[in-house]
């Protein structure tokens, strides 16, 4: 009797572990860190994720087997550098989110984090290429304008580029635009939809406003647009030395992430989310990669929205983000390339 109740609870947990046709491998790379922890707690409750990979240097084997004890369906797996980690963590992956890297301190702006991260996300991207060329990669890693180039001169390198697959999550600043003009407004959030594009750091981050449906003051543009600007730097300051975004940027990538399945693996038509991609909407002033909304599909980018009809105040952000968009992405490109 005790012999028969333990073997059909073995099968019960064998089963609920198990893959379901109809949902992904996907694997965190940084995901012991400030972002990487509560974003895969929020992964952990997609029902499009059959197994859930945990890369990290440090840390993975304690947060998977936390997280494994979730009594939802996924398998949660914790790999580090030991044993070819990169490698297993990787391997069979449909979507790879990549939070890995330092964040700012007060004082810095995300392009000072170019030293350090760039390499790190090189790395990765390398491991992607070689061990899952084909899975969607969402880079949250700063700065993102240089870092998604860097994904993709890694994947052209390695002959496995598909600019439909490679995305910079630039969802944060959506979610904020729509969190301050709510309060500006005094609306529910969901009356607040708020358009961004460009990039994801200070003048590349471009509110639009005018496309909201509601009606501001002159200051009313000013105040907003520098608070969604800079709204990352309110949380550096706040966080006094012990590092930016984590909790908001992880409910951020967790919308991203269970978008970018419900399009790919659950077959959802009319998904849009801003992001930062291959683009050609401003490709005749030279800036290869813009963020603007997306319509995703079954493989990654299914449509780039155009910009639509913006005032001339807007027209003048999208001027001052221009030349430093091109610079960063230039950046990221030249990091891979230098000879
Ligand atoms: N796209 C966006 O909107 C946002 C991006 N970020 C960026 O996300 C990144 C991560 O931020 P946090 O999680 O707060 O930092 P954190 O320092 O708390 O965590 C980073 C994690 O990456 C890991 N890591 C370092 N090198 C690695 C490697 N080679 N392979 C795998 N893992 C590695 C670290 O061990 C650490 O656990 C930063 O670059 C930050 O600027 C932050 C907020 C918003
Ligand atoms: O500000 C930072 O460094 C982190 C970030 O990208 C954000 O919060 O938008």
């Amino acid at each position: 009797m005790f012999a028969t109740r333990q073997i059909s609870s073995i099968a019960k947990r064998a089963f609920s572990t198990s893959a379901s046709s109809n949902a992904a491998k996907v694997a965190v790379l940084g995901a012991a860190g400030g972002i990487g922890q509560p974003l895969s707690l929020l992964l952990k409750q997609s029902s499009l994720i059959s197994h859930l990979s945990l890369y990290d240097i440090v840390n993975t084997p304690g947060v998977a087997a936390d997280l494994s004890h979730i009594n939802t369906d996924s398998k949660v797996t914790g790999h580090t550098p030991d044993n070819n980690g990169l490698k297993e963590a990787l391997t069979g992956c449909e979507v790879v989110v990549i939070p890995a890297g330092v964040p700012r301190k007060p004082g810095m702006t995300r392009d000072d984090l170019f030293n350090t991260n760039a390499s790190i996300v090189r790395d990765l991207a390398q491991a992607c290429a070689e061990h899952c060329p084909k899975a969607h990669v969402l880079v949250i890693a700063n700065p993102v304008n240089s870092t998604v180039p860097i994904v993709a001169e890694v994947f052209k390198k390695a002959g496995v580029f598909d600019p439909k697959r490679i995305f910079g999550v630039t969802t944060l600043d959506v979610v904020r635009a729509s969190r301050f003009v709510a309060e500006v407004k005094k609306v529910p959030t969901d009356q607040a939809k708020i358009t961004v594009i460009g990039g994801h750091s200070g003048v590349t981050i471009v509110p639009l406003l005018s496309q909201s449906g509601h009606s501001f003051t002159e200051e009313e543009v000013k105040a907003l647009t520098h608070r969604i600007q800079f709204g990352g730097d309110e949380v550096v300051k706040a966080k006094n030395g012990a590092g930016s975004a984590t909790l908001s940027m992880a409910f951020a990538g967790a919308r991203f992430t269970n978008s970018l399945l419900e399009a790919t693996v659950a077959g959802k038509k009319g998904i849009v989310e801003p992001t930062f991609v291959k683009s050609d909407v401003f490709a005749k002033e030279g800036v290869e990669y813009f963020a603007t909304n997306v319509e995703l599909g079954p493989n990654g980018v299914e449509k780039i929205h155009p910009v639509g009809n913006v005032n001339e105040y807007e027209k003048g952000l999208i001027s001052a983000a221009i030349p430093e968009l091109k610079g960063n992405i230039a950046k990221g490109q030249s990091f891979i390339n230098k000879a």
